[in-house]
């Protein structure tokens, strides 16, 4: 049988509640949330709390960046020291038979960083706005896995006490994505917007805009994870499946290329949120197998940024 990713409905969980969420709802949310990550380790969640109107703001200074002449992204890039700023086309390539990963990206680990204040001053505003409630989300949800795995409440928002607080202290990771249009021609072999990967971190909370292409590997298929208005996908990172000792699958992703011209002319936007733990956290598999050795989350994170990144 074909799964498909559920959805759970945050309720008074959602940061639209000003009273703390009743026991009831954190019990609930707990177990649905085990038994997505468990079958498919992806999920939607309604009522959130983020409306969409900030969500919409940053996407539309994003695309205003993204937009702007190869000289002034430039002046931003990343590289191999500096975390933050802007990645082009084919600078991160994820899936090693690609030839072409055709994105572009910004990255954001902290409100102190640089921005591209001087080309785009709403960038710094909008995201402002958004990543604190994207850190807020995190620490509700981050309970509510700790609830399902039968651990102290506080037990994994004791290892994430400092996310977008800098790369130094934590790597957690706002990241605005852009898609080029791809005017030209038919697809071609080995070109894709997103190679299949997982991601690296705790989990990842991902808003897309309604232009479609994100799919998802489960049980051997491709399974669409199309745009649910409203709604934030998480999916499980690489490090929470090392941890939960693999009862979270960190499950395959990939962004197609779509196959309709008239699709493929559009540029695709998404903004994804990679929750990290402290640098510092040393991980081990909560059943307390010792098959494999702990590990920092840093230098869990570097070891992964080595194999995709191309500088
Ligand atoms: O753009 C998307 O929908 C997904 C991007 C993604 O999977 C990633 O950046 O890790
Ligand atoms: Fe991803």
């Amino acid at each position: 049988m074909k799964r498909s990713i559920p959805i759970i409905d945050l309720a008074d969980i959602g940061l639209g509640n000003a009273e703390e969420p009743k026991q009831s709802t954190i019990d609930r949310v707990s177990k649905e949330l085990d038994e997505a990550f468990v079958n498919i380790g992806f999920v939607y969640l309604k009522n959130h709390g983020i409306d969409n109107p900030t969500v919409d703001a940053v996407l539309r200074a994003s695309q205003t960046f993204f937009e702007l002449p190869d000289s002034c992204k430039d002046i931003y890039r990343r590289n191999s020291t500096q975390y933050d700023g802007y990645s082009g086309v084919d600078q991160e390539i994820l899936e090693s038979k690609n030839l072409h990963e055709v994105r572009e990206a910004y990255d954001i680990t902290s409100l102190d960083s640089f921005f591209p204040d001087k080309h785009q001053p709403e960038f710094r505003k909008t995201v402002s706005e958004l990543v604190p409630k994207l850190c807020k989300l995190s620490h509700r949800l981050l309970r509510c896995l700790a609830v399902a795995l039968g651990l102290d409440e506080e037990y994994f928002t004791r290892c994430h006490t400092m996310m977008c607080q800098g790369s130094d202290k934590n790597a957690t990771t706002f990241r605005t994505l852009f898609y080029p249009s791809l005017a030209d021609g038919a697809i071609k072999a080995g070109v894709e917007r997103c190679g299949q990967h997982s991601d690296y971190g705790t989990f990842t909370l991902l808003f897309q805009d309604d232009i479609g292409g994100l799919e998802v590997l489960s049980g051997g298929e491709w399974i669409a994870a199309t745009p649910i208005l409203g709604t934030v996908l998480v999916n499980v990172g690489d490090l929470m499946q090392f941890w939960t000792a693999n009862r979270y699958p960190a499950t395959i992703h990939r962004v197609r290329v779509p196959e309709e011209e008239i699709r493929r002319r559009q540029p695709r936007q998404s903004l994804a949120f990679f929750v990290h733990p402290d640098n510092d956290v040393m991980v081990s598999p909560l059943n307390g197998s010792k098959n494999n050795s702990p590990i920092s989350a840093l230098a869990h994170l570097n070891l992964r940024y080595s194999q995709t990144y191309k500088y």
